[in-house]
């Protein structure tokens, strides 16, 4: 479903350019959960960036469904694929209710009942009706997040492009978002490319991993053979063993 080979990205030019992403490949089927992981700076957003059309000048092909995806954001895209990011108190607006969060693209998308889609959304996500007239900072972070998220699924894509969507919230509401995110997938057969660096949530949530390491992909592992340590590739075993420590807590199914 989605295709992505060699793509290159660098910020800056001449002798300040840097290079960030160099010859990224990989292949996420339909209904599939594929993660993205590696160290700090290493280029995981990046990639769901460019997919996302925020990054205008990467080099390379992406594809879905065998069309081919060009930089830069178009109106096609954002109904097939979108972002949700990894705090929703920075990415919902501070004054637009949640209400206006969720009719804004369907308004610009001109789709009709947008008081029933809405509703129906926020159901999707576990919010009531009374949630539409708040404001951001009327509610609590894994409310925020569920906002985002039905933000996110108004348009009905069938591509989630997910960056760390637990790691801001508490530890308590961490495993409530990502019980969702499963169910959803489950339900609705959406496709999820997701950026993490919890192991639990990879065993959770992805089939698939890729590894990355200064802007390549150096692994491409199931992530069950990630986590039980059955990889061979000593990066991915280098960075497990020093991830292990920070997310050894259990999920809750
Ligand atoms: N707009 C930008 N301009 C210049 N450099 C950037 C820009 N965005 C990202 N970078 C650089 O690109 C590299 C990759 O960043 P990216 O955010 O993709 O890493 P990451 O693997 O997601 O890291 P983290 O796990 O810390 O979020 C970093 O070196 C970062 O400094």
């Amino acid at each position: 479903m989605i295709a992505v080979d060699a793509l290159n990205l660098s910020f800056g030019t001449g002798a300040a350019a840097h290079k960030v992403l160099s010859d990224v490949s990989f292949s996420v089927a339909e209904g599939e959960s594929f993660g993205l992981v590696g160290e700090s700076g290493s280029g995981k957003t990046t990639v769901l960036r460019c997919l996302a059309g925020l990054y205008p000048h990467w080099t390379g092909k992406a594809s879905i469904d065998g069309q081919a995806l060009k930089p830069g954001i178009d109106r096609a895209r954002c109904r097939q694929m979108q972002m949700v990011f990894q705090d929703p108190y920075g990415s919902l607006h501070p004054r637009h209710t949640v209400d206006t969060a969720l009719s804004e693209p369907l308004r610009i998308h001109r789709i009709g009942d947008i008081d029933g889609r809405v509703s129906r959304i926020l159901a999707r996500v576990g919010l009531n009706d009374s949630f539409r007239y708040r404001y951001p900072h009327q509610m609590s972070g894994g409310q925020r997040q569920r906002v985002a998220i039905a933000r996110a699924l108004v348009l009905e894509p069938r591509i989630l492009l997910l960056d760390e969507p637990t790691s801001a919230l508490d530890v308590s509401v961490q495993a409530e978002i990502l019980n969702l995110l499963a169910e959803l997938r489950e339900r609705d057969g959406l496709t999820y490319l997701m950026v993490t660096h919890d192991l639990g949530v990879l065993v959770h949530l992805c089939n698939r991993v890729a590894v990355m390491q200064e802007g390549r992909i150096v692994d491409i592992q199931a992530s069950a053979a990630l986590v039980d340590g059955s990889s061979v590739h000593p990066y991915t075993r280098t960075l497990v063993e020093a991830t292990r420590n920070f997310s050894a807590r259990p999920i809750a199914a």
